[in-house]
């Protein structure tokens, strides 16, 4: 069977190590939590190879490279409809799951940040996703307040899911090598997966925050709070790297209270 070319725009390095491979793939704890896993950018499929081992969940593969389909179609006959090629960031996940499934990828780094936030779109199916990111991206998903790499990502994911950077590895054991270093983290969603306050507000909070982080809270929020009201609230002279995901939905709380 002739490889995959690898294409430059669509985030292609095949990870060639087995051992980080089953690494990855033993990182997902089933649990009973959910039957189905979804694999995006298998490429040729050395995560796959790992995967379709187990016995404990039903494995689906979508990579947006029709290539990398056809390579996948030969090698694993057996998976038919589990098998797509399409685009993970257009996929209605409705059309094949019923119930809840886990995320698992060498993610193509170019779209890291929209991957994550479609998840955290569908986060009430999506009890479980481990995955290799850009080790810089990696840190930013589990950075804590005060820290640089700490902002929206963080807290959105922080505020679902726990975060659990794994380990990093490094840009040899891919062909081609990248030009950064990558890691793998894993996303275990919280018990509840909602929050204690006004949730559209809340990510209005976060969003506006962060988008003038040099800013304090008083005024990176002033088109949402009642500032009258809120004269006294120490926690909006902060800005938002310092606040906590707790903080974030205590404030969002006072803000509802005081309009
Ligand atoms: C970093 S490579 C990983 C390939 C393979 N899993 C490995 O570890 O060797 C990323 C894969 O994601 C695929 N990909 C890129 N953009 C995608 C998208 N929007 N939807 C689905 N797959 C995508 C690429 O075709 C490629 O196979």
């Amino acid at each position: 069977m002739s490889l995959v070319r690898a294409k430059k725009h669509l985030g292609q390095h095949f990870l060639t190590d087995k051992n980080i491979a089953s690494k990855i793939v033993d990182s997902l704890r089933p649990k009973g939590k959910y039957t189905q896993v979804l694999e995006v950018g298998p490429g040729m499929g050395v995560l796959s190879d790992f995967l379709l081992q187990k016995a404990d969940y039903e494995t689906f593969l979508i990579d947006i490279d029709t290539e990398s389909y056809n390579f996948l179609k030969k090698k694993y006959p057996q998976l038919k409809q589990r098998l797509i090629n399409a685009d993970f960031l257009e996929m209605d996940f409705s059309t094949i799951f019923t119930g809840s499934f886990a995320i698992i990828g060498n993610f193509p780094y170019n779209i890291s940040s929209q991957i994550l936030f479609k998840v955290l779109d569908s986060r009430h199916q999506v009890p479980e996703l481990v995955g290799m990111f850009q080790k810089e991206v990696a840190e930013r998903c589990a950075s804590k307040p005060g820290s640089k790499e700490y902002g929206i990502l963080s807290v959105f994911l922080q505020a679902y899911y726990k975060v659990e950077y794994l380990f990093t590895v490094k840009a040899g054991v891919f062909n081609p090598p990248p030009k950064v270093l990558s890691a793998v983290i894993r996303l275990t969603r919280n018990e509840v997966p909602e929050l204690n306050c006004d949730e559209k507000l809340f990510w209005q909070v976060v969003k506006a925050g962060f988008n003038q982080r040099r800013k304090t809270l008083r005024n990176a929020l002033s088109s949402l709070i009642n500032k009258e009201a809120m004269t006294e609230d120490a926690t909006l002279d902060l800005r938002a790297e310092r606040l906590s995901v707790n903080d974030f939905v205590e404030l969002t709380n006072r803000i509802t209270a005081n309009r």
